[in-house]
């Protein structure tokens, strides 16, 4: 079996990289492995890479590691899309991580990495206008539409200016668009039957159950039952948003007493939004596009992907916490 490592020099900031590729190399040759290192170029770079790997491969089995955060995680898994023979995993350097956060189990370890067991997950396909070209992808962990996807557009437009380091541009990004309350119009269709028409604070399409480092904001989300997990947050009064935004980040939401007046949660399989204005930012697996109508389907089990030894699903008891009154 090919091991290939596609390492993003500049994911999590790009500290640690060459302990990393030493670290891939050493763990490879103690179990007697080849392991073949990439370091991608840009933006893009490790999706088309993985898919020339892929190509080049023949048919052959082999594994593939998207060393980065969940950008780079997301352009390894389109890479390899179609490429049924190949197993797909996530060395976490990144600054969120939240795709691993679904199973337990240490991604870091190289050694566990080329030992690991492959388990079927599924992936979220979206189609329509993106940055202006019509594409379709998938996501792995998570679509942020709203209020979290604002924040995120503006923390790295801040990020560009002088002296407006990471986690402050973050910080500023939040206070803005609180004191801005600057959600999304837009319309939701499953099926035929609308969900929403109007004004949301947030909307989330959860594959996974974590974003933006670490938030468990789905706690109801498996990233392998077939499904899934629409959240919608209404338009709040800030008041309201400061007291279940601490909930919301621990996934502690759902047992509040009242919190289907807010939170409109919902499992789907497939799912039409279209935005009230002529486009909106989608924020797919951390990453921002611009957007039209956008159609989003699950794909069940449709990807082998690399846990550690060691790891196992964990989530099955906390599907349960969520009460079906919440449910659309
Ligand atoms: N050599 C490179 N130079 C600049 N950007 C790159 C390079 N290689 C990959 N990228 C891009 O870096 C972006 C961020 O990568 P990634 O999301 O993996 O890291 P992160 O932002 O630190 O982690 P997370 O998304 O988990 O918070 C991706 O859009 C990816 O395409």
């Amino acid at each position: 079996m090919e091991n290939y490592f596609f390492i993003n020099p500049k994911a999590g900031q790009g500290k640690g990289i060459d302990k990393l590729a030493a670290n891939i190399e050493a763990a490879a040759a103690a179990l007697g492995m080849t392991a073949k290192i990439y370091i991608t170029k840009g933006v893009g770079d490790g999706e088309r890479k993985a898919r020339e790997t892929a190509q080049s491969l023949d048919g052959r089995p082999a594994r593939f590691y998207a060393c980065g955060g969940d950008g780079t995680n997301n352009e390894i898994i389109n890479g390899t899309i179609g490429f049924d023979q190949i197993a797909v995993g996530c060395i976490p350097i990144g600054t969120g991580n939240d795709t691993v956060r679904n199973f337990p189990g240490d991604f870091l370890d190289i050694k566990a990495q080329l030992l690991g067991t492959t388990q079927k997950i599924d992936l979220i396909r979206y189609s329509g206008v993106l940055n202006g070209i019509y594409q379709e992808r998938f996501c792995v962990n998570m679509f942020n539409i709203g209020f979290d996807c604002n924040v995120v557009e503006l923390t790295s437009r801040l990020k560009k200016k002088p002296l407006i380091a990471g986690s402050m541009a973050y910080l500023l990004a939040v206070m803005g668009m609180f004191v801005q309350k600057k959600g999304i119009e837009l319309k939701l269709v499953e099926d035929d039957k609308t969900l929403i028409d109007g004004e949301v604070l947030l909307c989330a399409i959860s594959n996974g159950s974590y974003c933006g480092g670490g938030m468990y904001t789905s706690p109801q989300a498996l990233i392998s039952d077939g499904i899934f997990d629409l959240n919608i947050i209404k338009d709040v009064p800030r008041l309201t948003f400061l007291r279940l935004f601490p909930k919301y980040k621990k996934g502690t939401h759902l047992q509040v007493p009242g919190i289907e007046d807010i939170l409109t949660i919902k499992k789907c399989r497939s799912l039409n939004l279209e935005p009230k204005r002529d486009h909106f930012f989608l924020c797919a697996d951390g990453e921002i596009s611009t957007a039209e109508a956008i159609h989003f389907e699950i794909v069940p089990r449709v990807l082998d992907f690399i846990v550690p030894t060691g790891s196992k699903m964990h989530k099955s008891i906390i599907s349960n916490l969520y009460t079906v009154d919440n449910y659309i």
